[in-house]
Order: C-alpha cells, then structure tokens, then sequence
C-alpha cells in the first residue's frame, strides 16, 4: 500500500498557545484515519494546517509524495485534497446542484461537464431528489451530504470530513456511517475529525488521538479504546465501543 499523505512535526502557535505540537501521522492510500481528542485538542487546525487554510510554524505534509505546505487551498485541492468544513457555508439561496458545481468547476471549465460531474456526486451522496432544492432549506443532514458532494465534485483522492456527523440523530448517524464506507469503498483516502465514536469505530482502521496540540496515542480502534492515557484525556469512561454509545452525546 502506498503512502496517501505523511505529516511531519506539524506545528502552529496561535499568541501564547500551541494548537498544534509536532504532530506527525502517516495515513496510507484508501485507508480511513479519524483524529479524535477533546474540545480544543487541535483538530481541526490540523486540517487547516494540511489544506492550506493556514501555514503551518513548521512541519512537513507530504500528499503522494508531493509537498503540499506553502500551497494556497485551491491548489491543495488541485493536487487531490478535498474537505468538508465543520461548519458548513453553503451557498444558502443556490441550488445544491449549483453548489456542487463550484466544486465541479475546479477541473471542468465547461458548464456542461461540471454539471455531468456535479450531478455524479450529487447522486453518489444520495441527494438527487433535492438537486433544485435551495441549500438553505436542507436538513441537517442533507447539508452534510451537499458537503461532501461539493469536496467529491473537485475529484480529490484524499477527502478530510471534519465532524460530518455533529448534530445528527441515531438513524442519521447510520446513514451518515454507510456514506462515509460508501466513499472509501470508491477508493478514496479519507481522514475523519469526528466526536461520534460509534461512527468513528465503524469506519476507522486506524486512529489518531490530540489532546492539547499533542498527539498522545495513535493505532487500532481496540487498541485506541483501552489506552489508559486516552481514556483519561477524553473517553472518560467509554471502554466497550458499540456498547456504550457516544463519547459525547
Ligand atoms: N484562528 C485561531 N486563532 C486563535 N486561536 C485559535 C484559532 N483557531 C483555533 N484556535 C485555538 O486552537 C486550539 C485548537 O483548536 P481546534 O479548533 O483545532 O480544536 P479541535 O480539536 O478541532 O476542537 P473541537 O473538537 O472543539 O472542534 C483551541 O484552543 C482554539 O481555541
């Protein structure tokens, strides 16, 4: 298997605080990695820092073997990185065929081949029915889904969900679950910032774990589960995974 993205000493100060603290992970091609940790642990600047959103104080991000640190967003995006956000900032009066097509644009200039292309992922995610529906008037998980139909439509190799499950129920939670397997199935790379650990041990093969900046445990799901120190700094007492539910409700 080769090597999809390899991040080295990846460091970024805000003022006095570290956000991130010389963290490095490797995440393989088609593999699933989920980087989880507490509030405030570093996540999603680690995303930022990796797409470009912010320049990293130090570190290295390879993405197949190309440097990516230093790149703009579009460029990252270019190179096959795609993301969600976690907060998501659709064009609310436009169309979610519309909003995928600005994805879509970044590698088909053509109207009729960025909406070919935008109408595939808009159907990969399961949002067909709702092609002409305003993006504000979506549900919670209906935005999801036009997230990362928008990040699918640029083709990326790698795509990086942060918190694509935050704020939904049970049963979307599942359907939410079998999208994201659904996408690495496809064979794509994917690293999920993600809370919900029921999801996360469904889809992870591998897991990262930040607590202030740092990365203190990194492995398999049942291993990442019954380490002491993450127990401590953020599963509380969340030991038996399907189970016990959610580390955080
Ligand atoms: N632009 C910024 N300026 C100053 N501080 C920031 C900025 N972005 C993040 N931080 C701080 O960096 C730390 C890490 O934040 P980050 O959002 O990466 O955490 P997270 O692990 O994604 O948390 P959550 O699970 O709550 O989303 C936090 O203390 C946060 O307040």
């Amino acid at each position: 298997m080769a090597e999809a993205l390899v991040i080295k000493g990846l460091s970024k100060r805000f003022g006095g605080l570290r956000a991130v603290q010389d963290v490095s992970f490797t995440v393989q091609e088609n593999e699933t990695v989920a980087l989880i940790g507490p509030n405030g642990a570093g996540k999603t600047t680690s995303f930022h820092l990796i797409t470009g959103f912010h320049r990293p104080d130090s570190g290295s991000v390879l993405a197949f073997g190309h440097e990516i640190v230093g790149l703009k967003p579009h460029d990252v995006c270019a190179l096959g990185l795609a993301r969600t956000f976690q907060v998501a900032k659709p064009f609310g009066a436009m169309t979610v065929l519309a909003n995928v097509m600005t994805g879509a644009f970044l590698r088909d200039r053509h109207i009729a081949a960025a909406r070919n292309k935008a109408l595939e992922a808009i159907e990969f995610v399961g949002l067909s029915v709702k092609e002409q529906t305003p993006a504000k008037d979506l549900t919670t998980i209906d935005q999801r889904r036009l997230e990362m139909a928008r990040a699918l439509a640029t083709q990326p190799k790698i795509l990086l969900l942060d918190e694509v499950m935050a704020g939904l129920n049970p049963a979307e939670i599942d359907q939410a679950v079998a999208l994201v397997k659904k996408l690495s199935a496809s064979g794509l790379t994917i690293v999920i910032v993600e809370h919900v650990m029921r999801a996360i041990m469904a889809v992870a093969r591998h897991i990262v774990v930040l607590d202030h900046g740092q990365k203190i445990a990194e492995g398999a799901p049942k291993e990442i589960v019954e380490n002491p120190e993450v127990i401590r700094a953020y599963l509380g007492s969340y030991v038996h995974p399907p189970a016990q539910g959610d580390a955080h409700a």
